[in-house]
């Protein structure tokens, strides 16, 4: 059992922790018993190592762990640290621009307070402006109202002024005639030389009389009518030739270029006027067949401007006739003591140039009713107007003249005229109702050029109580505006302004006095 010992056992020491020697008191039971021990002890000793390899490898990690915890938790704090320096920065940056928005509010609140101060300086310039400019509107109501007063009083005086100059005309021209000496009427036959002329006087006899210096030789030429000094039978003056349209009282027309078509809103009127003279003219067989007596012309009768000139015109250009135009109140102004004359001759005339029309407007001049032929004026124009009668008696119904008269004042004609047998129609020409007006207004810019915005239709509208005349001068004022203006194009505005202006300025006229019954 010694040999069982070990030496490497060696010391064996007790339970009581003292080392015996092993010669004295160990027994086999306890060797074996402190191998047991020591085998325990080595076991413990083994576990204790692995325990602690374990605990020193676990040690291990603990630190590598705490190492790359310590590493992260560096970064953060250098990050924090960073991010720190960052919103410090930010903070600055924010403080300094606190102190910009600080003092811009300051200065915003002063020039704020300025601003109010301007503000209310103004508010108060406006007030007194404001008052400055009612005081003027009333004193422009004022000064408006005293040129109305002095405009109205200058018409009258206008008025008052033609109504004389008129007078002092006719007076005039009355007193001529009542100091000259009646003149005699002759005709130029031959001219024997520069000095002597062989004339034949209305009173029978030819005459050799001396050429007055002052007429040439084509004006003394056979055929020219002269008149002759009732004493000395000198040649007193050249009298017009009715040949001779510029000379004479007469518009002369060969061939009108009047259209019907140039003629807006009559189509009723035009009816009737194209069967009294048109048709005569044109088919005179109808009236033969049938076995009535063709008319012998028409009275158009109406407010002035509304076309009456326009119509006899374009019935002339119709039916290839001549138009002949005569005014009657220069018949009896321009040719005192000559108008009865001048009518037959216009008569004469018409039936040389047939077919012809002949167109006497402002007939009331020359059939004006009266009651007694107190002038010597009177007695001329009541001597013009029974040659008319006398002329329109005497032409056959089947010659191929036919007269149009015109007048503004139906209500002065004398009832001769309107005899049945003179005139087989009596026609009433109106002021255009509304679409009249539209149609006469497109007529008349037919030519023009015209903005896409116009509407007739609408203009029409504003231009109630104007007659074809006044809608033609709206139009061409209209254009006149935009040629002012250099516009390409005539504009909406530009028909408005002409509108106002004609119509203003017919609206004067109309203030003047107008007969009653004018139209009737
Ligand atoms: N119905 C119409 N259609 C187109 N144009 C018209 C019309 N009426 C008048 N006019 C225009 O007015 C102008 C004057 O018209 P016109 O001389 O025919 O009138 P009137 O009735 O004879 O006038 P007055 O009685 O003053 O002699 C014409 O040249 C024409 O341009």
């Amino acid at each position: 059992m010694a040999d069982m010992v070990n030496s490497r056992d060696k010391p064996i020491y007790s339970e009581s922790g003292k080392a015996k020697p092993l010669s004295e008191d160990i027994s086999g039971q306890e060797i074996t018993r402190l191998q047991n021990e020591l085998k325990k002890a080595e076991t413990l000793l083994k576990r204790t190592k692995t325990i602690s390899a374990q605990r020193l490898e676990e040690v291990k990690i603990l630190k590598e762990n705490f190492e790359t915890e310590r590493q992260v938790f560096l970064s953060e704090i250098e990050k924090s640290t960073a991010f720190s320096r960052e919103v410090q920065d930010d903070f600055k940056r924010l403080a300094e621009e606190r102190d910009d928005l600080k003092r811009m509010l300051d200065r915003s609140r002063k020039e704020i307070t300025a601003v109010k101060d301007i503000l209310s300086e103004t508010r108060n310039d406006l007030s007194k402006v404001r008052d400055e400019i009612v005081k003027a509107a009333e004193d422009n109501t004022l000064l408006r109202e005293k040129v109305q007063h002095l405009e109205t009083e200058k018409k009258t005086a206008d008025y008052e002024r033609i109504h004389f100059e008129r007078e002092t005309r006719r007076l005039r021209a009355e007193l001529d005639r009542m100091k000259t000496t009646p003149l005699l009427l002759g005709t130029v036959v031959k001219m024997i030389d520069n000095e002597n002329v062989v004339v034949r006087s209305s009173a029978g006899p030819q005459l050799v009389v001396s050429a007055p210096v002052e007429m040439t030789e084509k004006e003394l030429s056979p055929g020219a009518n002269v008149a002759l000094n009732q004493q000395t039978f000198s040649i007193a003056k050249i009298l017009p030739i009715l040949e001779e349209p510029e000379v004479s009282a007469l518009e002369l027309i060969e061939a009108s270029d009047v259209t019907y078509e140039q003629i807006g809103g009559l189509a009723d009127q035009l009816r009737e006027i194209r069967e009294v003279v048109e048709l005569p003219l044109i088919k005179p067989e109808i009236f033969e067949r049938i076995g009535i007596e063709p008319p012998k012309g028409a009275l158009l009768y109406g407010p002035p401007g509304t076309g009456k000139t326009m119509i006899a015109k374009a019935v002339a250009n119709k039916t290839n006739a001549t138009f002949i135009r005569v005014v009657g109140s220069e018949l009896v102004q321009k040719y005192i003591g000559d108008g009865a004359k001048m009518v037959h001759e216009l008569f004469e005339m018409a039936q040389k140039k047939a077919p012809s029309i002949i167109f006497i407007d402002e007939v009331d001049s020359i059939a004006s009713k009266r009651l007694d032929d107190t002038t010597s004026a009177d007695r001329e124009i009541h001597r013009t107007l029974m040659q008319l009668l006398a002329e329109m008696d005497g032409f056959s119904r089947r010659t191929n003249v036919k007269i149009i008269a015109a007048t503004n004042r139906l209500d002065i004609l004398d009832p001769a005229i309107l005899r049945p047998g003179r005139f087989d129609r009596m026609v009433y020409i109106p002021l255009p109702d509304e679409a009249g007006r539209e149609t006469i207004l497109k007529i008349h810019s037919v030519k023009m050029n015209l903005s896409s915005e116009i509407n007739f239709k609408e203009l029409a509208k504003m231009t109630e109580g104007t007659s074809g005349a006044d809608l033609k001068a709206i139009v061409t004022e209209a254009g006149m505006f935009a040629v002012r203006e250099e516009k390409l194009s005539i504009e909406k505005i530009d028909f408005i302004n002409a509108k106002e202006k004609v119509m203003s300025s017919k609206k004067k006229e109309n203030m003047l006095p107008v007969p009653e019954n004018m139209f009737l």
